[in-house]
């Protein structure tokens, strides 16, 4: 069994538990009295490269990064750095994340709030929207074509904005032919976990224009918001380098600062 099959075993094992807790019905009931979700788009298609930035305690790849003692005390130094949205890596298991995480977050900052999970019903959209999410990661690698098309359907229905993530030209295509609208490319091949610098640049033109895109993993400064922006993000998401930096606040003015540099703004 691969990486990526093993998280999603656990994340299926952990979701009966809590779907035998709370119905869906009562969470659609939560979701209908909340308030609307945040539209990330027009942050993400200014000039500039936007930068999300993500509360993430511990990965498969790298063991423990950060306690992460108080997530919306961090998500708010990350949104006074700039950030246009905040990812919040939910799955406890191998990333130490939760959903009261993403809750505490909402409830801190403005901006838009991203689900970071292994999403693989429309059991799991409902809480993320519940929780305040405004974007959910749907990874194609996890879904059949017609789970992808049924949950990008699923979460557009409920004012959840779908970050599709994507690591192979096959990938891609499968991406655009399901109606993505924001796609993400990962750099870090999720059966080795190595993070290949090179994926976005390979992976980017065969992204139609119009189709907002993020590079995903491996960001670590300035130096590599500037070679994503050379070719062609319009968004990066940047986990590690932040967590375990100096100053979260500054670590994302710097990216921010690098991605709005006026040579590299789009045309
Ligand atoms: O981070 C991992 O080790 C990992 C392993 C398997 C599946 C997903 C994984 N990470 C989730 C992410 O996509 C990253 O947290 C995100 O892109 C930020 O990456 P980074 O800046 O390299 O922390």
């Amino acid at each position: 069994m691969g990486v990526l099959d093993e998280i999603v075993a656990g994340v299926r094992e952990d979701l009966a538990v809590r779907q035998a807790r709370v119905s869906l019905d009562r969470l659609k009931q939560r979701v209908a009295q909340i308030d609307p979700a945040i539209d990330p788009m027009p942050r993400f298609s200014g000039p500039g490269v936007a930068v999300i930035a993500e509360v993430k305690r511990s990965s498969p790849s790298k063991g423990a990064l950060a306690p992460i003692d108080d997530p919306a005390a961090l998500a708010a130094e990350y949104e006074a750095g700039g950030a246009a949205a905040i990812s919040v890596l939910t799955e406890g298991r191998r990333f130490g994340g939760s959903l009261d995480d993403l809750v505490d977050v909402r409830l801190a900052v403005s901006v838009p709030v991203l689900r970071k999970d292994f999403v693989v019903t429309a059991y799991q959209l409902f809480e993320a929207r519940a929780a305040g999410a405004d974007l959910v990661l749907l990874i194609v690698a996890a879904l059949s074509d017609y789970e992808l098309v049924c949950l990008i359907e699923r979460a557009e229905s409920i004012g959840l904005t779908p970050l599709v993530e994507v690591h192979t030209a096959e990938e891609v295509s499968r991406a655009v032919a399901a109606g993505a609208r924001l796609i993400g490319v990962n750099a870090r091949n999720l059966q080795t976990l190595e993070v290949d610098s090179g994926t976005f640049a390979r992976l980017a033109p065969q992204i139609p224009d119009g189709i907002v895109r993020v590079a995903e993993s491996g960001v670590r400064g300035p130096h590599d918001v500037i070679e994503l922006a050379r070719a062609g993000a319009d968004v990066v998401l940047v986990g590690e380098a932040l967590v375990t930096g100096r100053d979260p606040r500054s670590g994302v003015a710097d990216l921010v600062a690098a991605g709005a540099h006026p040579a590299l703004h789009k045309g």
